[in-house]
Formats: C-alpha cells, sequence, structure tokens
C-alpha cells in the first residue's frame, strides 16, 4: 500500500470531507490520527476506518483551544518517535451558520459569526501548521494540506467566509515559502461543492435555506463525495514531484484529471472552471452547455485575474 508506515492528521474527522479525508488516507495504508470535539462521534469514523482494513488514533481535541491542540502534537510525537508525515487542516464549525444567515448583509449579521467561521477553521489551522512543521523540519519531509475554497478568489457566501478563505490560500503559500528549503510541502486544496452528511441534512430537511438559490442546491446535489479530496490528498503525497507545486492553490477537478480518477462512486469530476460547467450557470445560456465540448477550460490566470485587486 502506498502509505504503508506512514502518520497523518486530519482534524475535524467526525463528519464530512475530513471524515472522507481519513477514509481515503487509512485505506492508503497509513496510521491516521483523527480530531473532533466529540469522542461519541470520532469513534464512528474510528470504525469505518476499521472496518476497511485501516488504522486510527481517535484523539478528542478542539482546534478553537490551544492547549488541547498543543496536547494532540505532544501524542503524536510520543506514540511516533517524532514521525509525522502529512497534516490536513480540515476542522471547520462555520458551516451551519453560513447556512442560517445565507443571503444577509455582514453588517445584519451577528459580528460573532467571524468566530464560528474563522477560530478553527484558520486560527486552528495556523496553530496546527506550526506544532507539525517543527516535526517535519525535523524530519526533512512532510506534506501540510489546508482545505480552502473558491471563496478564496470570489465572493461567496459571506464576508467572513470569504476573508477566511483568503487567508488559509495565503497560509499555504507564505508557510511555503518558509518550508521548501526544509523539504515540507504546503499546498491549498478546493474541493467543488461536496455533499456532506451536514449540506445533505441542510438542504433536504428544510428545503433550501433561505437565501439559496436553486442553481447552488443542483450544484451540491451534484457534488462530489466526502472521500474525493482524500483521493487527491494520497495521489499528491506519491507524486515525486510533489515540491514543484508547494505553495499552490490545487482544486479537485484538477487533480482527478491530472493523476486520472474518477470519483470514488464511479462519477466523472465536475470541472468548475470548464467552460461547459459555467454556462449552465448562465440564465438563458445554459442549453448552449450541452453543445460544448467538456475540455474547453478558463485559463488558470484568467481565474487570478478575476479576482480583480488591482
Ligand atoms: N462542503 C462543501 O461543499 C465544501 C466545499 C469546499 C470546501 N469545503 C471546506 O471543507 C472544510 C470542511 O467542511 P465540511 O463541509 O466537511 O464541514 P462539516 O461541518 O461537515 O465538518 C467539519 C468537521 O470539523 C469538525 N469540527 C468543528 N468544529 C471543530 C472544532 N472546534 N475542533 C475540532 N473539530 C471541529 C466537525 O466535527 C466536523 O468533523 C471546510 O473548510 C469547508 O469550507 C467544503
Amino acid at each position: 500500500m502506498a502509505l504503508s508506515g506512514w502518520v497523518c492528521l486530519v482534524t475535524g474527522a467526525s463528519r464530512g470531507i475530513g471524515r472522507g479525508i481519513a477514509l481515503q488516507l487509512s485505506e492508503a495504508g497509513a496510521t491516521v490520527y483523527i480530531t473532533g470535539r466529540n469522542k461519541e462521534t470520532l469513534k464512528d469514523t474510528a470504525a469505518q476506518v476499521k472496518e476497511r482494513g485501516g488504522n486510527c488514533v481517535p484523539v478528542v481535541c478542539d482546534s478553537s483551544n490551544d492547549q488541547e491542540i498543543k496536547d494532540l502534537f505532544d501524542q503524536i510525537q510520543r506514540e511516533q518517535n517524532g514521525r509525522l508525515d502529512i497534516l490536513v487542516n480540515n476542522a471547520y464549525a462555520g458551516v451551519q451558520d453560513l447556512f442560517t444567515n445565507m443571503g444577509k448583509k455582514f453588517w445584519e449579521t451577528d459580528p460573532a459569526i467571524w468566530d464560528s467561521i474563522n477560530n478553527t477553521g484558520l486560527r486552528g489551522h495556523y496553530f496546527c501548521s506550526v506544532y507539525a512543521s517543527r516535526m517535519m523540519v525535523a524530519q526533512g519531509r512532510g506534506l501540510i494540506v489546508v482545505i480552502s475554497s473558491m471563496g478564496g478568489l470570489k465572493y461567496i457566501f459571506n464576508v467572513a467566509y470569504g476573508v477566511g478563505k483568503s487567508a488559509c490560500d495565503r497560509l499555504a503559500a507564505d508557510t511555503a515559502i518558509e518550508l521548501r528549503s526544509r523539504g515540507v510541502t504546503s499546498v491549498s486544496l478546493w474541493p467543488g461543492a461536496v455533499r456532506t452528511e451536514l449540506v445533505s441534512q441542510l438542504f433536504t430537511q428544510n428545503d433550501a435555506p433561505a437565501g439559496v438559490d436553486s442553481k447552488i442546491k443542483d450544484v451540491f446535489a451534484n457534488g462530489e463525495t466526502t472521500e474525493l479530496s482524500g483521493k487527491c490528498i494520497v495521489e499528491l503525497a506519491k507524486d515525486k514531484n510533489l515540491m514543484s507545486l508547494s505553495g499552490k492553490v490545487l482544486m479537485t477537478c484538477d487533480l482527478a484529471r491530472r493523476y486520472g480518477f474518477q470519483d470514488v462512486d464511479g462519477r466523472s469530476v465536475t470541472d468548475y472552471t470548464s467552460l461547459k460547467f459555467l454556462l449552465t450557470q448562465v440564465p438563458y445560456l445554459s442549453w448552449v452547455s450541452s453543445v460544448i465540448p467538456s475540455f474547453f477550460r478558463v485559463p488558470r490566470f484568467v481565474l487570478t485575474l478575476t479576482s480583480g485587486r488591482f
């Protein structure tokens, strides 16, 4: 198995994308430390890993608690003799609040939404990156992945979300600069829309939450499985030229094409930068998408320009 003997850490792995990543890394042979605030829900993920013949170590750790984060890395250091190959910064506490406040302007929203979105999902990532880097620099190798999203490029959902995701992308870019000479790679991974348990529940139980239009609902309904990001990280870990990607934003759809795989349920991965997909989002033009081949894509430099900062 490709990652046999590897030691990985996935924060926030009791459900959603974190759980999917833990399943894929353990299926590839790694010992995976998984964190979350609740012992019981972590046990569910651990049971699924075990069912597939993998090995994981559940650790209760709140990513907004500095001491618990430090204790987590001390535990890995002690139990794995200082070895840590991959850190996936995934824990995120903001999904429920994002959906509850959809459509509201930032000044109409309780400013404390900043904390639910960015304490765990940005500050916690920074703390984990510091402790993981100390271990990885000492061993002269390692991979740090921060789970971000297209919100790092353009406004989606709300202000606190976009600011947090932009900062996650910069976290990868700037840590990569300091880590490069020490053999450690740092990247930002953008999943597309993902059909997590929470997203599916928010859409199906309450119908679409207020402020979510039917197009967004469709995108999520056809979204990625929670394991696709994990597949991407396994392939990155095997890539002999991984360092050439350090500091970059990587999209799951691009990685699926680069390494030639489908989603775990056999569906092809939606390319959000293909002309075909983009046309489906334009009123009155969506019919054109059926006659456009999927290989026409928006070049990456154009994406950079669309962020329009200069
Ligand atoms: N769902 C999507 O469509 C989608 C798309 C692109 C990017 N993302 C990003 O992926 C990441 C994960 O999102 P998700 O949809 O899987 O979210 P989720 O809410 O389903 O899962 C978040 C995980 O983090 C854990 N968590 C929450 N607070 C924590 C804390 N204080 N300490 C430790 N763990 C904590 C939860 O228990 C859960 O396991 C986020 O950064 C999100 O923005 C999601």
